[in-house]
């Protein structure tokens, strides 16, 4: 009996241990397997930046004063007060940094244009400045000379100030034509070598953070959502800025299909930003907030590029507060895209909310009605980060990707930005800053889903890590690192790779 029982007993240790070591390999060969060469041949991997979170020579070069110049000098509106005056000083350094990607082996490199740089005074009446359209000239030979294709957008939040000033910038529809002139110099002076338009990034934060909690620029919002808010109407003025952002992007895209595309033969889209959104309770009422959470983030965009009208559910909610399309609006707006692009950086927990108390204190955020949260009974949804706000859920990409094929008639698809920070903390030595292991899994977890989402039909056609440096991350200032090179602010502005900078340019290898 002892015998079989000790038979059994090695027997069954042995099979266990086997299995565990079979495990392991199969692992270990399936992350060795896990490459570029697991994708389509045609997809593309890249990195992003923007203009204000990078360049610094704010006020160098001919350009213009941004709203984010004028918010950053606003004491008390940015961590430590922090600004994007001097920021990576890529404006000067730009041809080292590029050659950092090309070392990485990535096939493109995101950047936004600073529209000051361009028309300083926002407007063509204000006049081209011929050193802004030299410096971006200049950016784009050298990202092609290293072999990366230039991925553009063309405003990334950072409204001339001249504009704000002259007619409140976004709340005014006067912004569609000074817009649309702004993207017209672009597309005549670099379209030649540019191929990959992105109209604007995430509306969704700009209106969002700027009109309705003011925590961005312009820093509007209602009274009794922030006191410290330099005017606005939290309930009104998100969904006003939102319908001149829509209609400026549908401008610019007619323009471009009209007098650009055929004979540079590019192509055109917009970067929305959504969080992917997990019911608390599978009650009736908790499915309905996940939906209204979807239509106010992602839909207020999408559904009028797509289907040419704002979500159902914000049509009938909102009344005469969400501005109507005219017939002929719907027309330009409508199938305004040739791509979409989308930024993902976390999953919510998500449950229904009431309204504002008998419809006071009402503001974007109250329409939704839905409260969400990263945990439920104290369980987080992913693995909780440095930046609060964010929790590592690779798998809500996916069941967004899917969504957003489904709801939007299977489009074209990048994932524009997709990231996540340590904290900026010079008390580490930076040897020790450099180990971002966190940042490889977080990376690797997340093109694992892209690949099922694209083995499910999703037309997934590229990925953009955020970020490609450590940069000015707007409310938080310089406490974020979400980079795959490290920026010693302390030292010059010293570049040092990380080593995730090292695991991209293997997982690249052709
Ligand atoms: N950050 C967002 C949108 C957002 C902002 C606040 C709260 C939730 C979501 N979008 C992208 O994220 C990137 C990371 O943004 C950081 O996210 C955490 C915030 O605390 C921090 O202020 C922000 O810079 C930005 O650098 C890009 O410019 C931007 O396109």
């Amino acid at each position: 009996k002892a015998s079989s029982e000790m038979g059994t007993g090695t027997g069954m240790l042995t099979r266990i241990l086997s299995a565990l070591l079979l495990a392991a390999l199969v692992c270990k060969g399936a992350d060795a397997a896990f490459s570029r060469h697991s994708f389509p041949k045609d997809f593309v991997f890249g990195t992003g930046s923007a203009s204000y979170q990078y360049e610094g020579a704010y006020k160098e070069g001919g350009k213009g004063v941004s709203i984010w110049d004028t918010f950053a000098h606003i004491p008390g509106k940015i961590l430590n007060n922090d600004t994007g005056d001097v920021a990576n000083d890529f404006y000067h350094r730009y041809k080292d940094d590029v050659k950092l990607l090309k070392d990485m082996n990535l096939d493109a490199f995101r950047f936004s244009i600073a529209w000051t740089r361009i028309l300083p005074n926002g407007s063509l009446s204000g006049g081209i400045s011929k050193e802004g359209v030299a410096f971006y000239n200049n950016l784009i030979n050298e990202v092609i000379a290293n072999g990366l294709k230039p991925f553009v957008t063309i405003f990334h939040w950072d409204t001339p100030q001249a504009l704000e000033t002259k007619y409140g910038g976004f709340l005014s529809e006067n912004i569609i034509k000074d817009y649309a002139d702004f993207a017209e110099v672009c597309f005549r002076e670099f379209g030649d070598r540019v191929k990959d338009w992105t109209t604007f990034n995430e509306p969704w934060t700009y209106a969002m953070q700027g009109y309705d909690n003011g925590a961005f620029a312009p820093g509007r919002c209602s009274p009794y959502v922030k006191a410290s808010c330099l005017g606005g109407d939290s309930s009104r003025e998100p969904y006003i800025v939102t319908h001149h952002i829509i209609l400026a992007h549908a401008e610019a895209v007619r323009l471009y299909r009209a007098k650009y595309q055929p004979s540079q033969h590019g192509q055109i889209g917009i970067t929305v930003v959504s969080h992917w959104f997990v019911p608390n309770s599978d009650t009736p009422a908790d499915k309905r907030a996940v939906q209204r959470s979807l239509d106010y983030m992602l839909g207020w965009y999408l559904d009028p590029v797509v289907h040419g009208e704002y979500p159902g559910t914000m049509r009938g909610y909102l009344g005469a507060r969400l501005p109507r399309f005219t017939a002929e609006q719907v027309k330009m707006v409508k199938g305004s895209y040739d791509f979409i692009g989308v930024n993902y950086y976390t999953t919510y927990f998500t449950s229904s909310a009431p309204p504002p108390k008998n419809g006071l204190q009402m503001s974007y955020s109250g329409d939704i009605r839905a409260n969400t949260s990263g945990y439920r009974n104290g369980v987080p949804v992913g693995e909780p980060e440095f930046v609060p706000i964010f929790f590592n859920s690779p798998f809500g990409l996916r069941e967004l990707l899917l969504y957003t094929d489904r709801r939007y008639n299977h489009p074209i698809l990048y994932v524009t930005e997709n990231g996540i920070a340590e904290e900026n903390n010079a008390s580490i030595p930076i040897k020790d800053a450099l180990k971002d292991g966190h940042r490889i899994s977080f990376h690797s977890k997340h093109l694992q889903f892209i690949n099922h989402a694209i083995r499910d039909g999703v037309k997934v056609k590229g990925y953009f890590t955020w970020t490609f440096m450590d940069c000015f991350e707007w409310g938080d200032g310089y406490l974020d690192r979400f980079g795959l090179i490290f920026i010693d602010r302390l030292n010059g502005l010293k570049r040092y790779r990380k080593q995730s900078s090292y695991w991209i340019e293997k997982f690249l290898k052709r």
